[in-house]
């Protein structure tokens, strides 16, 4: 019988509409996509991993539920490899777990070149490039790569050095013309490839990429994929999560591991996996992607036995046979042999996890911060803006009220009023901005550019200034047209308590946007200001306030009696915020 499936990958030979690259079939002579020149320097990465599961909680009295059951498998060095299976499969949990991204819930073990994986190490030498492309849309191409070429190469490289290593990566993912674009405004395969272009500023020797070709056009997805085989074949081990690739895009893999609810059916080379299913007994159809014909089986089209009958033949993914030379794949002892201890001491760089000292992750992150706060609309522009407008409008309706002792109570409500406008506009902006803002974090981080505390320095140093400068351009405008009287002391206090309720707004609003998402935030964030408010003496007296009730003035950052409990709450809210980031 003819195996459709294995000409299709034997057959694909064709020029892609590309703004740079000749696409030309895997394995022809012409297969040849460029490459970086700077190689790994490090020994190539061969990961093995035996009997994976991943449990999750679905919550209070609803048990828990098995995502990956006992899967196992090889990722062989300088390959380009493609989980692939239907959605819900758990494809992206398997990658989040070799990559060390989900770690709760997990079981199994997971070996590098022959030994036990060490979360550290394996970090340094790894990168995670999520599905969704979190770059900072206010920096170019340019700003983002020169910015990750700070963070993450030597210091002692100067600017020319690292010059270089952005200009080869740019030209070589075809973004040198864009360099001056904002990432906002890029395409979203250009996004793709300048998240591809961050990671590869250090060089790292596995990358794990999210469905990199979710959402681009077959062109784009081919650019993407090539890029990632000559990469891999350069020497990293490249793993991707992919749906349901075409016939031509997925004769770029190198190695396929099908999964099916949970369940490895599948292991080996592309090319091997039509002879798989022939010897399976489920032969491709003529004429069908075996991609395609996988995927169908995978999602149980043509019976559950099948899937069985896959899962068994492939041992839950031990089975090494679909492997090309598959007798001469090492074993994990050979592995260990050869890359013995001393080797990898002598690899292993610093005791730090990131590449840069402290003090280098802090200077360029406010530079970013400045940088981005200087094209900022929302976060500085607005913000001023808005402190101006309300300013002038309080102070309009409010105009001499604190020249007239008749209006005392006028006076008051004013006080509520710019109250109020301290505690809700840094708090609902911050809680509105971070979430997006902490996408990126997560995934810096993660990949090691820089730590949590010297993040959080830097949007304070950052962001203290534009909250300074707005409230005081706010308290001017207020105190002046509303006739306070004008002694610098009298103006100090206010200023000093108008600036805590933004800081302590702001830190709280930093919380919120942390620990929830955008619409819980919106929601939460009023919600938990009213009682805020009823502590601090609006509305209720607080000789009223039962007694098991008086803690909250303690706790309420508007309470009017002694401003000095903002000193103490400050810097607690200031640590819970920051610990929680
Ligand atoms: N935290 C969680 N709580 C509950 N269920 C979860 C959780 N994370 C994943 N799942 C479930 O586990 C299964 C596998 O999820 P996963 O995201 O790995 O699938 P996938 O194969 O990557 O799917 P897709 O291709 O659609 O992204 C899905 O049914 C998903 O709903």
């Amino acid at each position: 019988m003819m195996l459709a499936g294995a000409e299709i990958v034997e057959s694909v030979s064709y020029k892609a509409d590309t703004e740079n690259a000749e696409v030309i079939a895997p394995g022809s002579s012409q297969d040849k996509a460029p490459g970086l020149a700077k190689l790994p320097t490090k020994d190539p990465v061969d990961m093995q991993f035996t009997n994976i599961t991943c449990t999750v909680n679905l919550g209070i009295n609803k048990g828990s539920k098995q995502i990956l059951h006992g899967v196992n498998g090889r990722f062989r060095p300088k390959q380009l490899i493609a989980i692939m299976g239907p959605s819900g499969a758990g494809k992206s949990t398997l990658l989040d777990v070799i990559s060390g991204y989900r770690i709760t819930g997990v079981g199994g073990a997971i070996f590098i070149n022959g030994r036990g994986r060490i979360m550290k190490r394996f970090k340094k030498m790894s990168c995670y490039i999520q599905q969704d492309d979190r770059i900072q849309g206010l920096l170019t191409v340019g700003e983002n790569m020169s910015i990750a070429a700070d963070l993450k190469l030597p210091t002692k490289l100067d600017k020319y050095e690292k010059g270089e290593v952005i200009e080869d990566i740019l030209t070589n993912l075809g973004l040198y013309e864009h360099m001056n674009t904002r990432g906002a405004q890029l395409s979203g395969g250009q996004r793709k490839r300048l998240s591809i272009a961050l990671e590869l500023i250090n060089n790292p020797l596995v990358m794990f990429l999210d469905e990199p070709t979710t959402g681009l056009d077959s062109s784009s997805c081919t650019q993407v994929v090539q890029l990632c085989r000559s990469l891999a074949h350069q020497g990293r081990t490249i793993v991707c999560t992919i749906h349901q690739p075409s016939a031509s895009l997925f004769a770029f893999f190198d190695q396929v591991y099908v999964l099916a609810a949970g369940k490895c059916l599948y292991q080996g080379t592309t090319r091997n996996m039509v002879p798989y299913l022939e010897e399976a007994g489920i032969p491709c159809p003529i004429y069908h992607n075996p991609a395609d014909y996988i995927i169908e089986l995978a999602c149980g089209e043509y019976g559950e036995d099948k899937i069985d009958v896959l899962t068994n033949k492939a041992e839950n993914g031990k089975a090494l046979q679909w492997f090309d030379n598959w007798e001469s794949i090492a074993t994990m002892e050979a592995l260990r042999k050869q890359y013995p201890l001393s080797v990898m001491k002598e690899q292993d760089s610093g005791s730090s996890i990131e590449e840069t000292s402290q003090s280098n992750q802090r200077s360029v992150l406010i530079k970013r911060g400045f940088l981005k706060a200087k094209r900022d609309p929302t976060m500085t522009h607005l913000r001023i803006m808005v402190n101006i407008v309300v300013g002038i409008m309080l102070g309009a309706l409010f105009i001499n009220a604190g020249n007239e002792g008749s209006r005392v109570f006028e006076n008051y409500n004013l006080l509520f009023a710019i109250l109020m406008h301290h505690m809700m506009s840094p708090m609902m902006l911050t809680i509105l901005t971070f979430p997006s803002e902490m996408s990126i974090l997560l995934k810096e981080h993660f990949n090691r550019w820089y730590s949590l505390g010297s993040y959080y320095i830097s949007i304070n140093v950052v962001d203290l200034p534009i909250s300074i400068i707005s409230c005081a351009i706010f308290s001017v405008i207020v105190y002046m047209m509303s006739a306070q009287p004008l002694e610098p002391g009298r103006f100090a206090m206010f200023f000093a308590i108008s600036i805590y309720t933004v800081l302590v707004a702001q830190s709280f609003g930093l919380m919120v946007g942390a620990i929830f998402n955008v619409v819980n935030g919106t929601f939460l964030g009023p919600t938990l200001s009213v009682p805020m408010m009823m502590f601090a003496g609006f509305g209720v007296t607080l000789r009223d306030l039962p007694p098991y009730l008086y803690w909250g003035s303690y706790v309420s950052y508007l309470f009017s009696d002694t401003h000095a409990r903002f000193l103490k709450i400050l810097p607690c809210l200031l640590t819970i915020s920051g610990g929680i980031s």
